[in-house]
């Protein structure tokens, strides 16, 4: 592989650098960096971010190529300008053999846009009833880390307390999809005044939070690993600070599309902001918000939830649960965190590449992610513009789904690059 050199980015955000890449590994940085034979692009302007890493996709192979392939979602994650995703475990069939995730591991692989690491299910065929082999996923190639019965609840406590005793052995971690299904059944939107005035069945956010709480507790008994997926209620904030005050094994995410949009947007009945959890008030964002600033929420993780035309163009009450993310988190973010003065673009590496990468256990071995931009680092790295703005067009987007919430919306910030390992996975027009 030829060198490139990436001439004047702002690493981090910070003074403008250099930065050297020889088969596939950051070689130098500074000023002044030469070398005769490399390609080399003018990065003047732009932003250079350690390739983002989503701990939340949903590439909906094998069994819904429909909506979503690896090739495809991962192609719209190097648009995004991440260089890993991992890929939940609600598939058909379901993530919960060692087969099927080292079929989806090598997909990845195969396709190349980013690196995938696959979730493994907690329980066989997500039906919450028995442990899946967790041991052998963990074991198989591809080197499972993160277990999750994602899109429904680990609700059984005796399941859940097993299966964190389970990936303690290994340095694993539960990601809790934290609903509890009695108090949801039929839950349609966030459970308040306009859920009354429209007639759509409200989730109400102690349900989400009922399961946090349990969820902690049983981490901190066991001494085991548990994540909280798209975290999005004030209430589920404080529990999570209070639990990281007494030092609790508990990390959390939230996702783009609870940082930015609320449940008034369900008001015209549109099922693109249909999505589990339910888009809450202007309250809960503020926590939201927050919390991602101050550490008490560790990562952004998308939940990309690609679903085909006929899943959305219904009625709401018919219309899948979900939403496009990967093309648009980091504009989001930089909309809601940076523009915002809450977060600077060192903590947008944080929360995006370094700490998503250290809880999915994907930050060592022979192709680690969520590295510091540094000598001897492998080069995965996003160049971004923050001076653009650009008006979401879903027709533009890699995904095979269009179901994205910003349609028609203005964001900021443009990726214009993607490295994997010094390869160019995505770039605009114009770079190089
Ligand atoms: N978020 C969603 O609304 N939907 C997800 C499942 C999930 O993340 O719970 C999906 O798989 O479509
Ligand atoms: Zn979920
Ligand atoms: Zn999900």
């Amino acid at each position: 592989m030829t060198a490139t050199l990436i001439q004047n980015a702002r690493v981090l955000g910070g003074d403008p650098q250099d930065v050297l890449i020889d088969d596939g590994v950051i070689v130098a940085l500074g000023t002044g960096a030469a070398r005769e034979d490399a390609d080399v692009i003018d990065a003047t302007g732009l932003i250079a971010l350690p390739g983002l890493v989503d701990l939340h996709t949903h590439l909906r192979e094998p069994g819904r190529e429909d909506a979503e392939t690896v090739e495809s979602g991962t192609r719209a994650a190097a648009r995004g300008g991440f260089t890993a995703v991992h890929a939940m475990a609600n598939t058909d069939p379901v993530a919960d053999t060692a087969g099927v995730v080292e079929q989806v591991w090598r997909l990845g692989r195969e396709a190349g846009h980013a690196d995938v690491r696959p979730v493994g299910a907690v329980t066989i065929g997500l039906k919450g009833e028995r442990l899946a082999e967790l041991g052998a996923m963990a074991e198989s190639a591809a080197g499972v880390r993160v277990f999750s019965d994602d899109g429904v609840c680990v609700h059984d406590a005796q399941l859940m307390r097993r299966a964190l005793e389970y990936v303690k052995a290994f340095d694993g971690v539960i990601a809790q999809h934290a609903q509890e299904p009695r108090l949801t059944e039929g839950a349609q939107m966030n459970e308040g005044e306009l859920s009354g005035r429209l007639g759509l069945r409200g989730w109400p956010s102690v349900a989400e939070e009922a399961i946090v709480a349990r969820d902690v507790m049983l981490a901190a008994h066991v001494g085991s690993r548990v994540h909280i997926c798209h975290l999005s209620t004030r209430g589920s904030v404080e529990i999570v600070r209070l639990a990281k005050e007494r030092g609790l094994p508990v990390t959390a995410e939230v996702t783009p599309h609870h940082l930015l949009l609320t449940d008034e947007l369900v008001a015209g009945y549109d099922p693109r902001y249909k999505v589990n959890p339910p888009l809450r008030s202007a309250a809960d964002v503020a926590a939201l918000r927050e919390a991602l600033a101050d550490g008490t929420i560790d990562i952004v993780a998308t939940d990309h939830a690609p679903h085909p035309v006929e899943a959305k163009d219904c009625e709401w009450d018919a219309a899948a649960f979900g939403m496009l993310g990967l093309e648009t988190a980091l504009s989001v973010v930089q909309h809601a965190m940076v523009d915002t003065g809450l977060l600077d673009w060192a903590g947008v590496a944080d929360r995006m590449s370094y700490a998503p990468a250290r809880i999915g256990r994907c930050d060592g071995g022979d192709q680690p992610h969520g590295r510091p931009i540094a000598v001897g680092e492998p080069a995965n790295l996003t160049l971004v513009d923050p001076t653009t703005t650009t008006t979401v067009d879903p027709s533009a987007s890699a995904s095979l789904s269009r179901n994205t919430p910003y349609e028609g919306m203005k964001l900021p910030g443009t990726v214009v690059a993607t490295f994997l390992r010094g390869r160019m996975t995505h770039q605009t027009g114009g770079i190089a």
